[in-house]
């Protein structure tokens, strides 16, 4: 059979479920196998769509199946799913054509399934939107869940944090395409100037309102492809993500440490603030991830990077107080990103997050004794939980005098209009979240040490 965008997302899908890899690796390596731009953007769309949308894809399928799903091959749900997907999400495909195609997908692969499967969509294509949902008065957990296809456990947590009408808003969120950003590399040109030139190879972009380096693009296509790309132009990246080298601030020919430096976005938008004179010694403990930095490093024509691999729990070899900017971009839950990452939302538990704030603290302690006096600490994450944010800074805080907070206020690119970030942002801190400020849900800390 000839390789399908229905057929290529059906395999990822299957190898997604049983563990074999995750989701945007697996596209990453076999979107290849698609000679068109658009077969490849709808098997991308199918993957991801399928993965958010799962629960809410379940509980529309299950209404019209005598069993449980569990007890259906791995392969047949996914072609289940991926009908559904078609049938409820995407207004451009007619129903019969997600009917018809799925029946055809299922005929190479499960053939004796392909009676179930078209009784199963048709009934799904007459339903629609029509469905039995939990009463939100009565189960708002329960309705938000399978509503908006989240894990019960996140649901809760962030019901019992921001009420039903807030949640319900970050929940729709992670389920929309996100943005996507990019950053100028001021080395080799300005954001005008990047600009234009993207424009001159079919790419339209838009500056960004928070951070001076920052382009959103509507679809950057085959990266690769574009020169500007290729000459170190620029860098993917989110806007929020943009504002840790403006917070760390480093001057040129600053000794810097980035304590968890894989893939090198941050690390590299710090050699360029600092015009790419000085040092930046770069950890991380995943060494094959550090080449990742070294290629990115090369690309942008940065020279001032020096990789290490090595857990910032240690940080051996580099001396205590010697650093004039430390930068902890913590490992952390990721769940300030659901809407980048179609299948983290299925893989995170509960007891993740209460198993992090230890390893972030015992980072960010080692990292700040790095710190020479008079030197700044930033720690950042891409999550919205207080045990992995203000929780680890108040623990850090009440331990370490010697480190006093800045207002955030002073050092962001853009203002705070929101009086709740400003009373943060006195005292150093601040969570970004998506249904608030429109942003990635981020969260950012900044201290000096202070002069003895
Ligand atoms: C949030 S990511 C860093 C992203 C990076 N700063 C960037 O902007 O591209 C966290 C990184 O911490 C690394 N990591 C996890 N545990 C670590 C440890 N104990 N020591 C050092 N690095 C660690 C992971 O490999 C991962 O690359």
């Amino acid at each position: 059979m000839r390789r399908s965008p229905r057929f290529l997302a059906a395999e990822i899908l299957s190898r997604v479920e049983s563990g074999a890899s995750y989701a945007n690796i697996l596209l990453q390596h076999n979107l290849g196998a698609l000679s068109e731009p658009r077969e490849r953007s709808l098997a991308t769309v199918l993957v991801n769509g399928c993965l958010k949308h799962r629960l809410t894809l379940d509980y529309a399928l299950r209404l019209h199946l005598r069993k449980p799903m569990s007890s259906l091959p791995v392969r047949v749900r996914q072609i289940l799913r991926l009908g559904a997907f078609q049938l409820l999400y995407l207004d451009k495909i007619p129903g019969a054509v997600a009917v018809n195609e799925s029946v055809e997908l299922a005929k190479t692969s499960e053939p004796k399934f392909t009676a179930l499967l078209n009784g199963v969509l048709r009934r799904v294509m007459e339903t629609g939107w029509d469905l039995p949902w939990p009463e939100a008065a009565r189960e708002p957990v329960r309705y938000l869940s399978v509503r908006h296809s989240h894990p019960d456990w996140l649901v809760r947590r962030w019901w019992k944090r921001w009420g039903f009408t807030e949640t319900e808003e970050l929940l729709r969120l992670d389920n929309e395409p996100a943005p996507l950003w990019i950053r100028a590399n001021v080395l080799r040109t300005d954001r005008e100037g990047l600009r234009e030139r993207l424009l001159l190879e079919g790419v339209a972009a838009e500056p960004g309102e928070r951070v001076p380096e920052s382009l959103r693009v509507s679809g950057l296509g085959a990266l690769a492809e574009l020169a500007a790309f290729r000459e170190g132009l620029f860098t993917v990246q989110d806007e929020s993500s943009q504002m840790v080298a403006h917070v760390l601030r480093p001057q040129s020919g600053d000794a810097v440490l980035d304590a968890c430096s894989a893939p090198g976005g941050k690390t590299t938008h710090l050699a360029e603030f600092m015009h790419n004179t000085g040092s930046i010694s770069a950890f991380d403990r995943h060494e094959g991830k550090l080449r990742l930095v070294e290629e990115l490093a090369g690309r942008l024509g940065i020279s001032i990077i020096h990789t290490y691999p090595g857990d910032a729990r240690e940080l051996s070899g580099v001396e205590d107080e010697s650093q004039d900017g430390v930068l902890v971009d913590a490992p952390c839950s990721g769940l300030g990103i659901l809407r980048r990452k179609a299948d983290l939302r299925w893989r995170k538990e509960e007891k993740d997050i209460e198993a992090l704030p230890q390893l972030q603290l015992a980072i960010l302690e080692r990292a700040a004794a790095k710190v020479r006096p008079g030197g700044t600490l930033v720690y950042s994450t891409c999550t919205v939980e207080p045990e992995e944010n203000f929780e680890v800074v108040k623990a850090f805080r009440s331990a370490h005098a010697e480190f006093v907070p800045a207002d955030l206020a002073e050092r962001l690119p853009f203002s705070l209009s929101d009086p709740r970030d400003r009373r943060q942002a006195e005292k150093g801190m601040l969570q970004l979240l998506p249904q608030r400020h429109g942003t990635d849900g981020f969260f950012l800390a900044q201290f000096t040490r202070r002069e003895v």
